[in-house]
């Protein structure tokens, strides 16, 4: 068995993981980085990279079949599904190289391509090397959960590790689980050609704004997406072609492939946690809010962690481990200040308090501010006037921000901003957008809360009407 001493040990090179092992090393410290699969976790193989890229494709086509509203001539939107597959292969090559053996170990990484085990509270075993860390970071990331469902084990099923290589276009895809999984590939598949029917044991978008998940809910069904909620899938039949899912509710559906969405399960099996003392829950390893497990000298961040499982988050939790890993400073992951976008047509994001929480939290105190595309110029030369913008202000700051509608994971970014920033609306008011942009709208938003001060406001014009007869 080889030996060997760092300062810093990885466990998985996802999005956490590449992330610290790239921070940590350029900052001088020895550090060792373990994948005992593909370079770049989920992320860039089988989640937001191949999933975007699908979405792309499904994006093209529907524009195709819809563009006679701009005076060009709708087209037959004919989809190539293996093609589309060689574009989502294609892309995800473009970005590997960055997350690449070739590109760490230029960086300074000791990178080793095996699977890891604790042997003990401070070393891990991987293939036949034993290495002795002064601090570990576990950063293994999560795996499509396959629940216990009678008949599944008998029946072909795609997960998100294999859609993206299937090559023949499915006729009609059954999707158990409405979560941002199900609903993003509902619409890409219905776009690309496929009949689509969603199973859903609870409510379809259910992490979001009822009101906001809604419009989304709505404009899929009008594509075309079969969306059943409130039916847990109970049992599977059939043979590859013919599946069939019965539902708690005595419902059945027939269709030619089957995707289960229905959550992650976090990565901790292969690990030996227990030699080292490191808790789970059953959410992942359990950590504190510095993003410690039980044993001190290891860390867990990204899916593993078990929290909110998007790779910003991976990403930020890797930059508040190295605080405390190479200065040893106090460093606490927060969560309110995280947003999240469901990349469907229209885009749905959300940072911070929803409304109902909002209420619930400060009850009151807050004001719900609104603004709607339909009003937006640039949404009616683009013909995207569907969808709104909602902030939650406590006190002349936001707490939470809604947007459902074209581009509203980029319009996300500027409360995202405002959030961690603790910025006032003020400040929000007060800046230029240009014109015309979809983004004029986070501008409205904070002009409909200074508003009815302005306008509505006895003191306001009393002041007005004083300072106009004095002025010459
Ligand atoms: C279909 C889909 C779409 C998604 N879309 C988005 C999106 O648009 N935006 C977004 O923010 N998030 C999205 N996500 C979530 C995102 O992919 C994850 O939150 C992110 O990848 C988590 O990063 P991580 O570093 O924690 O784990 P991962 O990226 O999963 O990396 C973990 C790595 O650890 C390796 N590993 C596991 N165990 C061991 C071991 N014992 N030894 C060595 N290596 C090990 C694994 O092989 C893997 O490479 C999506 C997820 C899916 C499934
Ligand atoms: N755009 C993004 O950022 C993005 C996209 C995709 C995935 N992700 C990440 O991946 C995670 C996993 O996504 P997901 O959609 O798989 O999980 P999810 O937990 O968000 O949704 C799963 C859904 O499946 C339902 N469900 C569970 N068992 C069921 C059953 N037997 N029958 C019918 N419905 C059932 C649940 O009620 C739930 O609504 C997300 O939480 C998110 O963190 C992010």
């Amino acid at each position: 068995m080889k030996k060997i001493k760092t300062d810093i040990l990885v466990i998985g090179a996802g999005s956490g993981g590449l992330s610290v092992a790239a921070g940590a090393v350029q900052m001088g410290a020895d550090v060792t980085l373990l994948e005992g699969h593909k370079m770049g976790g989920d992320c860039l193989n089988y989640g937001c990279v191949p999933s975007k890229a699908l979405i792309a494709s499904a994006k093209a086509a529907y524009a195709q079949r819809n563009s006679a509203k701009f005076g060009v001539a709708d087209g037959p939107g004919t989809v190539d599904y293996a093609a589309a597959k060689d574009h989502v292969a294609d892309v995800i090559a473009q970005i590997a190289p960055v997350d690449s053996v070739e590109r760490f170990e230029g960086l300074g990484v000791r990178v080793i391509r095996e699977w890891g085990r604790f042997t003990g509270a401070r070393t891990v075993q991987a293939g036949d090397t034993e290495i002795s860390a002064r601090r570990i970071v576990i950063a293994t990331g999560s795996s499509p959960l396959v629940p216990p469902i009678p008949g599944l084990e008998d029946v072909p099923f795609e997960t998100n590790e294999t859609l993206f290589d299937l090559r023949d276009r499915p006729d009609h895809l059954l999707i158990v689980g409405g979560g941002p999984i199900g609903m993003e590939m509902a619409q890409a598949h219905v776009r690309l050609g496929c009949k689509v029917t969603v199973i859903e044991g609870d409510k379809a978008l259910g992490k979001d704004d009822p009101e906001l998940a809604q419009v989304v809910l709505q404009t899929l069904k009008g594509e075309g997406v079969e969306i059943i909620e409130g039916a847990q899938a109970s049992k599977v039949s059939g043979k590859a072609g013919d599946i069939t899912i019965e539902t708690d509710d005595g419902q059945r559906f027939h269709g030619s492939h089957l995707l289960m969405a229905v959550g992650r399960k976090s990565n901790t099996d292969r690990l030996d946690l227990e030699v080292a003392g490191v808790e789970t829950t059953k959410r992942g390893v359990k950590v504190d809010d510095k993003l410690r497990s039980s044993n001190r000298r290891v860390y867990a961040i990204g899916d593993v962690a078990g929290g909110m499982q998007f790779t910003h988050v991976a990403g930020y939790h890797g930059g508040v481990v190295i605080r405390s890993l190479l200065f040893a400073l106090p460093a606490k992951a927060k969560t309110s200040h995280i947003p999240w976008v469901t990349y469907t047509d229209p885009e749905l994001a959300q940072v911070g308090l929803t409304e109902a929480q909002a209420r619930k939290q400060h009850g009151d105190k807050v004001e719900v501010v609104r603004a709607d595309y339909a009003h937006n110029d640039r949404a009616l030369t683009e013909r995207k006037t569907q969808g709104f913008i909602k902030v939650m202000v406590v006190k002349g700051r936001p707490v939470g921000a809604s947007i459902v509608g074209h581009q509203a994971g980029e319009l996300i970014n500027l409360w995202a901003l405002a959030l961690s920033a603790n910025m006032k609306m003020s400040k929000i008011a007060g800046m230029v957008s240009p014109y015309p942009t979809i983004s004029e709208l986070n501008k409205r938003a904070a002009g409909a809360y200074f508003s009815p001060r302005l306008f509505d406001s006895s003191l306001v014009k009393t002041v007005v009407g004083l300072v106009q007869r004095f002025i010459p």
